[in-house]
């Protein structure tokens, strides 16, 4: 039976008379990493300093491990909450070496038991043979770990990490996103992180909310976010792809009415669009296949070689735009026409 760590139920924030946050709800299962997403200014800081308690709520609730930690009038201290937090320029103590920065946080511990849990925790950040340096001698990527091993000392209920890997260069990211996600899980760590960086959000997290404008429009497995997005914004926010215009038949079909070619499909589920209703349907560079066979033929305006695969961009008869997701080795030239075929699992369109 999952148990819930940590709720938000309608949470508003504002500072002045400005409203940042906005009904702000969602909720995480206990060894869950949850993500928030968004554009610069759009909130998710200030909603992980509202749930560390840095940040009052105007209205509302967050609620953890079944307690009820801050609403508007009653705020624990960031204390009384236990969480921990990874900052996103890491905040290490620059006189304290490794080990002691660590160690900061476990003033309540035996000295012993304080030795034992920063070992620990160096072999799991994998930090042992730097153990004795000073920040100011630490890669970006060893400076991460050893904020993150610092946060994890005092065995949070929560840990929240803020934009944690903003300031290291793509490959490191890559490489630590893994480790993060891999000491989490193997310690069974509940944790939510902000960045804007999906990539980042879909190789972390579990769950994955996308917020615009102090709201957060769809809470959801990144699959799902994906493969379903909830409103046109999300669709757009995630993942590459076009829309292209359609009409709902009587028989309830999709038909792609601006170009015959791609003919009709049956649509699962569109918004509860009414029969000659028009929609924009979602395409996917997934969705549009290569096929030599294909009568469909489309024209390459642009191509972007990304190793195992190209991204076309392709021109139908129509004057429409499609991406389509190549293997490399199919190398075709700008001008030249090519075969689709449409392979739609199921079409997500939304109302104009
Ligand atoms: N202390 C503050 N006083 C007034 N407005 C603030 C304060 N802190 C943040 N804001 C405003 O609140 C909104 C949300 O800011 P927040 O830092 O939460 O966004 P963010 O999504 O984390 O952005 P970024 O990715 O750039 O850090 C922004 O419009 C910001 O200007």
């Amino acid at each position: 039976m999952p148990n819930t760590l940590l709720t938000l139920d309608q949470i508003n924030v504002n500072f002045g008379p400005k409203r940042v946050l906005e009904g702000l709800s969602f909720s995480l299962q206990a060894g869950e990493i949850g993500c928030l997403l968004g554009a610069s200014g759009c909130g998710k800081t200030t909603a992980l300093r509202a749930i560390a308690g840095f940040e009052p709520v105007a209205a509302g609730r967050v609620i953890l491990d079944g307690q009820q930690v801050a609403s508007s009038g009653q705020e624990w201290t960031p204390q009384q909450r236990g969480i921990g937090m990874v900052f996103q320029d890491y905040a290490l103590f620059p006189h304290l070496n490794v080990t002691d920065n660590i160690r900061f946080g476990l003033s309540r511990l035996d000295k012993v038991e304080q030795k034992r849990r920063v070992e620990e925790l160096l072999e799991v950040v994998q930090l042992t043979e730097v153990a004795n340096a000073y920040p100011h001698a630490l890669s970006g990527g060893q400076q991460q770990r050893v904020a993150l091993a610092r946060a994890l000392a005092p065995a949070p209920r929560l840990l929240l990490l803020d934009e944690p890997f903003s300031n290291l260069d793509v490959e490191l990211r890559e490489r630590l996103n893994q480790e993060v996600r891999d000491i989490l899980k193997s310690r069974d760590i509940t944790a939510l992180l902000v960045t804007h960086d999906q990539h980042e959000a879909f190789s972390l997290a579990d769950k994955v909310g996308v917020m615009h404008a102090g709201r957060l429009l769809q809470w959801d497995t990144p699959y799902k976010l994906y493969h379903e997005p909830a409103e046109r914004f999300v669709a757009d926010f995630i993942g590459e792809g076009v829309f292209l215009p359609a009409v709902v038949t009587a028989a309830g079909d999709i038909e792609f009415n601006a170009d015959p070619q791609l003919g009709h499909r049956p649509c699962w589920p569109v918004c509860q669009a009414r029969p000659g209703q028009a929609v924009q349907v979602l395409l996917r560079p997934d969705d549009i296949l290569h096929d030599d066979t294909s009568p469909m033929q489309a024209r390459v305006v642009k191509k972007a070689f990304r190793g195992a695969q190209f991204l076309y961009t392709l021109s139908l008869p129509s004057g429409q735009t499609v991406l389509s997701l190549v293997p490399s080795h199919h190398d075709h030239a700008i001008g030249e026409a090519i075969g689709i075929r449409l392979e739609i699992d199921h079409v997500i369109a939304f109302g104009v």
